[in-house]
């Protein structure tokens, strides 16, 4: 192989890192190196040491380099691409003053309400920054630290998103970019900048934070002699700006101003996500309206009940997770975390429609469709979001986008067709995230576009699976479950134990 023709795309996402080796010109996928996560914490807790996100890169490295036989000299750039939101606060000497709060960490949903209040309600704070500052939100968490945790607030010399914090590890410099900067509800998706009365109204200081690169500004620096020599890799190679998960996943599937625009994809992780690239700058208080990485805007509902919520209910039934069938009466809503969409940070889970008959296999059956139905019935509110009209024909023909690890599952893949009654298209690379990132990072290197360096790579074209029947009647009893639950049934009305 020549030399200088490999990019490192990691994806730091809540469950594990992965490193992926791509060939430059060709988009091949030569290796992925993977590292598990802890993550640790009860009654809505969810937190994660970054060193540990610092050790999985440098050991999913290292079991890249190994996987692929490529020589250390040959990699010429890395970029990474983290789970959103997170809340990382960093000490005089560089060091994290405690475990970070992850996006899943829903002890910060009174902080979530009161800040709502005190800009007069949802609608004003999508004017100002696409989102509302719901439970996952980095300026809720920011406001639960302050409030929990005085002192290690007025310790924190600075703030870091977990993708910034990882990008600072390896070049030395704090950035960040746009897209994991609209996930924190105080940047602003209108101006392109951090809100200055928002940071007051949260007590930052502006000097806390990491520079918001621009869009198109791919390379931030260089790998730090130190960082080079823990990953094993040549110092001065490229460093990009990275990115948030969902924004990178889009950038590896093609999707943005030099590629794909307003095309729904559905992410399957720890995490249940629908989104889509598009120009139309999104405000609606039903979605998370973020920036995406290439300038575009990036439209977003997510779920806290996904893939772990579904092997939970198969570990309880001693079930293997595919070992399902379609739920008949059974309706499982999984909110095992809490929920997001909807807002119900102090949820659990609800099962109804139980018979004599009913199967351990349906009761499964039923958490799959319990967890897809919660994800999908923001797609048309997704769809709206981008000056679409659900209902047009050519608008519900096109295929869903399905990716994440729960993609590689038959029982996840069937249940989404069936629900949703859209063709489907899985790519078969996967680890678009990764992917993505890997883009990024060739775009550091090349200066091109990384959304049409993605394109040609032809990531995101796999054969589609055609359309099934919808069940309508399965999608219309879980959403009159979900509607009629009262909140005291779904526990929403109850502090934490
Ligand atoms: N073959 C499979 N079938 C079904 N689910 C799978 C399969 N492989 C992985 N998963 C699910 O994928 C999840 C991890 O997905 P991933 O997108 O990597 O998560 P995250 O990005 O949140 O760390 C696991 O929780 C697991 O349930
Ligand atoms: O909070 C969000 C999106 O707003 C999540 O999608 C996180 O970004 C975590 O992603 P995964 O680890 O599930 O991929």
């Amino acid at each position: 192989m020549p030399p200088h023709t490999v990019v490192i795309g990691v994806d730091s996402s809540t469950q594990s890192t992965k490193a992926a080796f791509v060939d430059i010109a060709t988009g091949r996928l030569l290796a992925v190196g993977r590292a598990p996560h802890v993550v640790t914490g009860e009654a809505g807790a969810r937190e994660t040491d970054p060193e540990v996100w610092w050790r999985a890169l440098r050991d999913a490295v290292a079991a890249g380099l190994k996987e692929s036989g490529v020589p250390a000299e040959a990699v010429t750039g890395i970029a990474v691409a983290g789970q959103q939101h997170g809340l990382v606060v960093l000490g005089a000497d560089g060091s994290p003053l405690r475990p970070a709060l992850l996006w899943n960490d829903t002890r910060s949903a009174p902080q979530a309400a009161a800040l709502t209040a005190a800009l007069g309600g949802a609608d004003a704070w999508t004017a100002r920054t696409g989102s509302v500052p719901v439970a996952a939100m980095t300026a809720s968490k920011w406001m639960w630290l302050r409030e929990n945790e005085p002192a290690t607030a007025a310790a924190a010399t600075a703030i870091r998103l977990p993708h910034d914090f990882l990008t600072e590890r390896l070049s030395g410099v704090a950035v960040t970019d746009p897209g994991d900067a609209s996930g924190t509800c105080w940047y602003s998706t209108a101006t392109g900048a951090y809100d200055p009365e928002l940071l007051e109204l949260l007590s930052i200081e502006p000097a806390s934070l990491p520079e918001v690169a621009s869009s198109g500004a791919a390379r931030i620096g260089s790998l730090t002699a130190g960082a080079a020599g823990a990953l094993g890799l040549p110092a001065g190679i490229a460093v990009a700006a990275g990115t948030g998960d969902n924004m990178s996943a889009a950038v590896g599937l093609g999707l943005g101003g030099a590629g794909l625009l307003d095309h729904p994809v559905l992410s399957l992780g720890t995490s249940g996500t629908v989104f889509a690239a598009s120009r139309t700058r999104p405000a609606s208080p039903a979605l998370s309206g973020f920036a995406a990485a290439d300038g575009t805007y990036l439209p977003l509902a997510c779920t806290l009940n996904c893939t772990l919520a579904v092997d939970k209910v198969a570990a309880l039934l001693g079930l293997d997770r595919a070992d399902a069938a379609p739920g008949g009466e059974a309706v499982l809503l999984p909110y095992l975390d809490g929920e997001r969409t909807p807002d119900l940070p102090t949820a659990s889970g609800l099962l109804t429609g139980l018979r004599h008959d009913t199967t351990p296999q349906q009761l499964l059956g039923a958490a799959y469709e319990g967890a897809v139905f919660t994800v999908l019935r923001a797609l048309d509110e997704l769809l709206r979001a981008c000056g679409l009209d659900p209902e047009d024909p050519e608008v519900a023909a096109r295929p869903l986008l399905l990716i994440g690890g729960g993609a590689r599952g038959h029982q996840w893949v069937e249940t989404v067709r069936r629900l949703s009654g859209r063709p489907v298209t899985v790519p078969a690379g996967g680890e678009l995230v990764a992917m993505g990132a890997a883009a990024l990072a060739a775009s550091a290197v090349t200066g091109r576009d990384p959304v049409a360096i993605a394109t040609g790579w032809q990531t995101g074209e796999d054969p589609q699976l055609a359309a099934v029947e919808r069940d309508l009647a399965t999608w219309a009893r879980i959403g009159s479950v979900l509607d009629r639950a009262s909140q005291p049934l779904l526990g929403a009305d109850r502090p934490r134990a």
